[in-house]
């Protein structure tokens, strides 16, 4: 059982990476051989970036023409290119924010890219029934003396005494949201409300329900078999150890791959008409190559979208949701609210859709922008890196280079823990890595800037009476609302940067929702001018 969490200052980044002091020599075996995995994986992509880097590097022509005097000529072309790393733990929301920089400084790439994410959110969409019907196999027994049916109307009552380990797992969920329709919006057409059982029916209605949720065992589990075809699509066929949750690791550039990969190269210039204003447009111009596997997958998502729905209104599903025995990825609940949408046999994935979806990044993605700062165009490298523990050593080569840092926390982890190490309260290691990062001597005259992300899902945990007292015994008795929450774990933050802040630079902090595109590409205008100031002030121009 973990303890509630308590950041503690000592030696953060040995507290970070240590191995849990009880650890057998057959755990650390594994440990060393994960750790070796992902190093020499992390190696490879390391080397094949350093070559992508060089190439760039020589043909460099981000020095735009500038009809500035030459003073200020100067101070442009020295700063013409940028170099932007977005750090943080693991699902923070590091790529969803380098996606609204795409969107906002290259809207046409993601077009290009958009029939690359179908195969992402397929992913997104089997692995969570998967994660369903799993649940529903381990609480078997404990259901049937536990009426799991019905709905709790505490969302927070986990019922630990009864667990078998599942209320404990560290997946990260949003799952509260579903406890309560009013706030999510979760689709109440699609529950079906059925009477409670009475005394005498019970154990019938008990038998009818799980002959039901057979059925639909049996019925989904072609798409089941699936998931690893497309684990192996996405990730090209690289297993990483500690993907976790059975989640799939990307490289760079993986979305070109996906396509290149597909079998078949039938080229489709025009998309099906587009009769809704809501759905995507994709470039008439862009090649279109689906993928065959993939366009399988999507007829069975059809022929099976009852099915799903069936599933996903099922009481005793909506009852362990409600009690937390069935935590949920965050993205789980987008998906399957929209399944109507996405088992269409004509879907393309929208935009909303692309920031919801999930994947993990292995190493160091490098995406490069041209930016306009006062009508002068600077060329930024943007470089997006894979947050969890395995893929952290990756990140060192780029500090060097590093003008600006964009640290990204989500402040509504504060229930959840690391899925490379349970005992690890998700908020704790955040403060961890941030102390890493303000402190470290190849980062101390970099712009900082810090992401408080997913407040929307923070408001959503909160409104649906989870305490944050519970999890992090600090926070004490102050009330558990939204704003004295998200304050709370600024001064966290903030704290952290005044011990390690030397240099006495500025800390820059927003509270982001980054799945929130207008609001998330106000921020960056705001980080973008707040950079150039940084620059100019450190040039003394101002
Ligand atoms: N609701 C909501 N979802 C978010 C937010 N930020 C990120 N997400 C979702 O959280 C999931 C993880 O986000 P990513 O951007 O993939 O996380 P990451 O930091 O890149 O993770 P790694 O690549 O593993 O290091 C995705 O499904 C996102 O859509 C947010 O502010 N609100
Ligand atoms: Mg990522």
């Amino acid at each position: 059982m973990r303890s509630p969490s308590l950041y503690s200052q000592d030696d953060p980044i040995t507290a970070a990476m240590k191995p849990s002091p009880t650890e057998t020599d057959s755990e650390r075996a594994v440990r060393l051989e994960a750790e070796a995995e992902a190093k020499r994986i992390s190696e490879q992509i390391d080397e094949d970036l350093r070559e992508e880097r060089e190439r760039l590097k020589k043909k460099r022509g981000d020095v735009k023409v500038c009809p500035y005097p030459p003073f200020f000529t100067h101070i442009l072309t020295a700063s013409a290119y940028r170099q932007l790393l977005l750090l943080g733990q693991a699902e923070s929301g590091k790529s969803t924010l380098q996606k609204q920089f795409q969107l906002m400084y290259k809207p046409n790439s993601l077009d290009q890219e958009r029939s690359s994410w179908t195969a992402v959110i397929y992913f997104n969409v089997v692995h969570s029934l998967k994660q369903i019907l799993n649940t529903l196999e381990q609480w078997d027994d404990v259901l049937d003396d536990d009426s799991g049916d019905i709905l709790d109307i505490n969302p927070i009552s986990s019922h630990r005494s009864k667990s078998n380990g599942i209320a404990d797992q560290p997946s990260p969920s949003t799952s509260l949201m579903d406890s309560n329709g009013a706030v999510n919006g979760s689709p109440s057409s699609i529950a079906h409300s059925e009477a409670p059982s009475t005394s005498n029916n019970v154990g019938q209605s008990k038998d009818a329900g799980a002959l039901q949720i057979a059925n639909l065992r049996r019925r989904l589990s072609p798409l089941m078999a699936a998931e690893s075809q497309l684990a192996d699509r996405l990730s090209g066929g690289i297993t990483v150890s500690g993907s976790g949750k059975g989640g799939v690791y990307v490289r760079s550039g993986w979305q070109a791959r996906t396509i290149e990969n597909a079998l078949t190269k039938i080229k489709q210039t025009k998309r099906p008409s587009i009769a809704n204003e809501k759905k995507p447009r994709v470039s008439e111009s862009q090649d279109f190559t689906p993928d065959p596997m993939v366009q399988e997958i999507g007829r069975m998502l059809e022929a099976c979208e009852e099915d799903i729905h069936e599933l996903w209104s099922n009481q005793t599903v909506k009852g362990m949701i409600a009690k937390r025995r069935l935590k949920l990825d965050e993205w789980s609940e987008f998906f399957l609210r929209h399944i109507s949408r996405v088992a269409s046999p004509d879907y393309v994935p929208t935009t909303d859709d692309i920031l919801h979806a999930r994947i993990q990044t292995m190493g160091v993605a490098e995406h490069i922008f041209d930016v306009n700062i006062h009508g002068k165009l600077v060329t930024w490298h943007l470089f997006d890196v894979g947050g969890a523990r395995g893929q952290r050593h990756s990140w060192v080569p780029y500090f060097d280079d590093a003008n600006a840092i964009i640290f990204v926390a989500p402040v509504s982890a504060f229930d959840q823990y690391l899925e490379e190490d349970p005992r690890v309260n998700r908020i704790d290691d955040s403060l961890q890595l941030f102390t890493q990062v303000c402190s470290n001597a190849l980062l101390k005259s970099v712009h900082l800037v810090l992401f408080l992300n997913k407040t929307d899902l923070l408001k959503a945990k909160l409104d649906n009476g989870l305490k944050v007292r519970k999890y992090i015994t600090s926070f004490g008795e102050r009330s558990n609302d939204y704003e004295t929450v998200v304050q709370y774990f600024r001064a966290h933050f903030l704290q952290v940067h005044r011990r390690n802040n030397e240099n006495r630079r500025v800390l820059y902090t927003h509270f982001t929702s980054v799945v929130d595109t207008k609001a998330t590409q106000r921020i960056i205008g705001n980080v973008r001018d707040s950079i150039f100031r940084g620059y100019l002030q450190s040039a003394a121009l101002v």
